[in-house]
């Protein structure tokens, strides 16, 4: 989609594109151009936002907002001043399913920069990600039935606030709204009293039915559920309301869209024919088909269904299978590594290793070694973690580890999907996006080796320019 052309009267001049991801946070500026949009500018900064939860313990997985802002903030600065003086919209996405809390009239502080106006967080609670593992499966039997095609999984919004709610209710009643990390965002930059949430996020938090767009309230509000953390619901693509300050030089009155989801704008940014299916991997993994207009999720859940059907745009559904062992697998070896590197008594720096263990691999294509590096669960299976096999003395490199765990990431991947349903569902090439892949020949060597069709890679700031793609081309 990228390049074409716009529908529905002139496009914006200048769009601001922003993805606050589970690892890092992307901004991507899109001009104008002879034949459609382009990016003129883009950039990326690692949050290192992880945090330990103090309720949850080491079940939790949680980050701090205000490194995830400080980042989005060195990210603005780091755009030239006069592209972002000429954005009219803002198109935002980020990481689903998490939840952030915070006090209404205390959200957030404006302060005035050399360029302008940024704000800080005020009163904020850490953000609960996705990757949050505090609500066990007994846990989540134990809660209401949710009326909606999507099975409830820990770190998903309305159960991380159902966990709050029985363990620890003194947490909830310091917040009077909620929202993804994205609307927070979306909800400071525009000062909304209520904050608004796009069907893409809210059929991320569980308790949604995408039918008719709206929250289980009945049901929630019968097991004491606060209902009124729930923020309103709007379609994606539309309007949020516009910026009550000239942030980053952005000129205040910006009109900013409505919060998407980050796999969502992904498939946007490279998806142009329906036989295309679209492997994206940052920290998580998805691999993604659309489904035909008109088509519409069952009704009945299967919990043990690797599949799952997501709102996209226009009410169209994607099928995703959503893994949750992606690049952060990746992350958590070189850790790892670097862990031990430093017990031995030496000290070296994790880019340096990703460089050396994906160079190292790249020399053995041929191990036997094999992984199964679910280390976080899968939603479907929460109790299958990873498993080595095979292993022989001649493949106990870096290089045969790291061949091998790529090797895993992307067949468990396929798994979820297999080529054959691909295959049936009319798929003929594989578009490729997220940085793990972009930046990883070894990745990419083993989705050639497993995806029996071509393969066109896109660029690491993806989401950001889909999201900004999408604010182009709203009629
Ligand atoms: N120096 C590096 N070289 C190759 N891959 C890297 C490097 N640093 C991080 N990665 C991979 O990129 C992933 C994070 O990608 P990113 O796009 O930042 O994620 P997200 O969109 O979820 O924020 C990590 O989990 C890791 O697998
Ligand atoms: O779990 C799903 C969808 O169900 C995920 O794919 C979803 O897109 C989440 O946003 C990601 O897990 C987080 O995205 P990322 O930071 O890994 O890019």
């Amino acid at each position: 989609m990228a390049g074409s052309e716009v529908a529905g009267g002139p496009a914006p001049a200048c769009v601001l594109g922003i993805d606050l991801g589970t690892t890092s946070v992307k901004a991507a500026l899109l001009v104008r151009g002879k034949q459609g949009q382009v990016v003129a500018e883009s950039c990326s900064r690692e949050t290192q936002a992880h945090t330990s939860s103090l309720e949850a313990g080491p079940q939790g997985m949680e980050q701090n907002v205000q490194k995830i802002i400080k980042a989005l903030n060195e990210c603005l600065a780091a755009l030239p001043q006069q592209q972002l003086q000429r954005v009219s919209h803002i198109g935002i996405s980020g990481q689903m399913h998490g939840i952030v809390f915070w006090k209404k009239d205390k959200g957030c502080k404006w302060t005035e920069c050399d360029t302008g106006s940024t704000f800080e967080p005020e009163e904020v609670s850490h953000l609960i990600t996705w990757q949050d593992g505090r609500c066990s499966p007994t846990f989540l039997s134990s809660l209401p039935l949710p009326q909606s095609h999507i099975s409830l999984a820990t770190g998903f919004g309305c159960a991380t606030v159902y966990w709050y709610l029985k363990k620890s209710p003194d947490f909830l009643k310091s917040y009077d709204a909620a929202g993804t990390i994205h609307d927070y965002v979306v909800a400071m930059l525009c000062d909304l009293k209520k904050p608004l949430m796009s069907v893409q996020n809210a059929a991320s938090w569980g308790y949604f039915n995408c039918r008719s767009k709206s929250w289980n309230t009945d049901i929630l509000k019968k097991s004491g559920f606060p209902v009124h953390l729930l923020p309103e619901v709007g379609d994606p693509g539309s309007i949020a309301g516009k910026t009550i300050c000239a942030w980053h030089g952005i000129p205040k009155g910006t009109k900013v869209g409505i919060a998407l989801g980050d796999f969502q704008c992904s498939v946007y940014f490279c998806l142009t024919e329906r036989t295309d299916a679209v492997l994206n991997i940052s920290t998580s993994a998805q691999l993604t088909v659309s489904m035909p207009p008109g088509f519409q999720p069952p009704e009945t859940l299967d919990p043990s269904s690797a599949v799952t059907y997501f709102p996209y745009f226009d009410g169209d559904y994607l099928a995703v299978a959503a893994s949750l062992n992606g690049g952060n697998v990746l992350a958590t070896f070189v850790d790892m590594v670097a862990r031990w590197t430093e017990e031995l008594g030496l000290q070296v720096e994790k880019s340096a290793i990703y460089t050396k263990i994906i160079e190292a691999a790249l020399a053995h294509n041929n191990s036997k070694l094999s992984i199964h590096p679910t280390i976080f669960g899968e939603r479907h299976v929460p109790g299958q973690l990873a498993s080595v096999t095979n292993i022989a003395v001649s493949d106990l490199t870096l290089g045969h580890v790291t061949r091998a765990l790529c090797h895993g990431i992307v067949e468990n991947l396929c798994s979820m999907l297999p080529v054959q349903h691909l295959m049936e569902m009319g798929v003929r090439r594989i578009l490729g996006s997220g940085s793990a892949l972009a930046r990883n020949e070894v990745l990419r060597q083993e989705v050639a080796r497993i995806f029996p069709f071509p393969v066109v890679y896109g660029k690491d700031v993806d989401a950001a320019v889909g999201a900004a793609m999408v604010m182009f081309h709203r009629k």
